[in-house]
């Protein structure tokens, strides 16, 4: 029987790789830095099936250099780097990684909250640096407990931030475009987003990147936080104004920013965000641990296997081309 052919961009764990071995031909770009055009349209002209990653916007641009492609999947749960409507007209089917990342992902983003509230990578600095010593004057952190953070996007992730921000003693209100059914449960409160700018110590962005979401954090919205607020970005940098974002932390507008998501990604050492004092910024690292990554790796393979053998993908993000 003939293999599929299947190009991947990324590296699988070797798991995820043994699924697909026996019945794929593999191309593999697993280096850091993007693959040139030229080389993924040659790739893509015999390819059945696609794993693509964020740096590479799948588009009919793409698609019309893949004819005979049957399936793309991505290990990740956001795919603002994928035109689904151009997919779905293709009747190509696109499978992504919910679900397994959602701990992981909650637990680096009260990570960076509880880091960037007790100031733990700066205690970290000084010691480093020697600068300990008795009457030593490192910033006072802020207290958790009996604050409010406000959550922008309350989805799975959201969800299980709530669950660590309560531990800590926390009051939780969100802003969905529509309150969820399950306010009860979770002990969240829907507010309106004017509501959740002005009310919040803490605001956690954990929404989708979509054209309503694109730098919906702007000069007017960090006007309205409290200047005492620390603003956690850990969904994607598009959904801030990044220029406004610096100015708002320089003109003490807000208090701090922990950001594992910016624009560029990565950012670079000479950004001006970079010498601000008031921001902890960790290189895109939501799900990046060993179990998650390893699960989010096999379930790509499982979606593409899936769609090249003309089988229903286990993740898929336009079911109405599912097979
Ligand atoms: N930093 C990292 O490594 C990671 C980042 N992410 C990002 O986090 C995002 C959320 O992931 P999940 O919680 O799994 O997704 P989800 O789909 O379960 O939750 C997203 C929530 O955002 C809400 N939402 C959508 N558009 C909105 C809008 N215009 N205004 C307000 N709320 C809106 C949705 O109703 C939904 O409740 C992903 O799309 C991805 O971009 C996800 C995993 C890891
Ligand atoms: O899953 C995602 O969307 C990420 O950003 C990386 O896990």
């Amino acid at each position: 029987m003939s293999k599929f052919n299947v190009v991947v961009i990324g590296k699988l764990f070797p798991s995820a790789l043994e699924k697909l071995e026996g019945t794929c031909e593999i191309k593999v770009w697993d280096k850091a830095e993007r693959i040139p055009d030229p080389l993924l349209y040659d790739w893509l002209q015999d390819a059945e099936g696609l794993i693509s990653r964020g740096d590479i916007q799948v588009n009919e641009e793409l698609l019309a250099h893949a004819p005979r492609l049957r399936v793309i999947a991505q290990s990740s749960v956001g795919y603002d780097n994928i035109n689904i409507e151009d997919c779905t007209k293709r009747s190509i089917p696109f499978g992504n990684t919910p679900e397994v990342l959602v701990e992981a992902t909650a637990d680096l983003t009260f990570g960076l909250l509880l880091s960037s509230a007790r100031r733990i990578h700066e205690g970290w600095d000084f010691v480093q640096q020697g600068k300990w010593a008795v009457g030593s004057n490192l910033p006072f952190g802020v207290d958790l407990y009996g604050k409010t953070v406000g959550i922008f996007g309350m989805g799975s992730i959201g969800k299980a931030v709530v669950r660590r921000a309560q531990a800590s003693g926390m009051k939780v209100i969100y802003h969905n475009r529509k309150q969820r059914h399950d306010d009860a449960e979770t002990g969240a409160s829907y507010v309106g987003f004017e509501h959740l700018l002005t009310q919040s110590d803490f605001i956690v962005v954990l929404a989708p990147l979509s054209d309503e979401t694109r730098n919906r954090f702007g000069k007017a919205e960090f006007k309205k936080m409290k200047p005492t607020a620390y603003f956690v970005n850990a969904a994607r940098g598009a959904i801030v104004d990044t220029e406004a974002l610096y100015h708002a932390l320089v003109n003490q507008e807000i208090a701090y920013a922990a950001l594992d998501v910016t624009v560029p990604e990565p950012i670079t050492p000479d950004h001006q965000l970079i010498k601000l004092t008031n921001v902890l910024i960790t290189p895109h690292i939501g799900s990046a641990t060993v179990e998650t990554r390893r699960k989010m790796s096999e379930l790509t393979a499982e979606n593409l296997l899936a769609g090249l053998k003309k089988q229903s993908l286990p993740k898929c993000v336009n079911e109405e081309v599912n097979y």
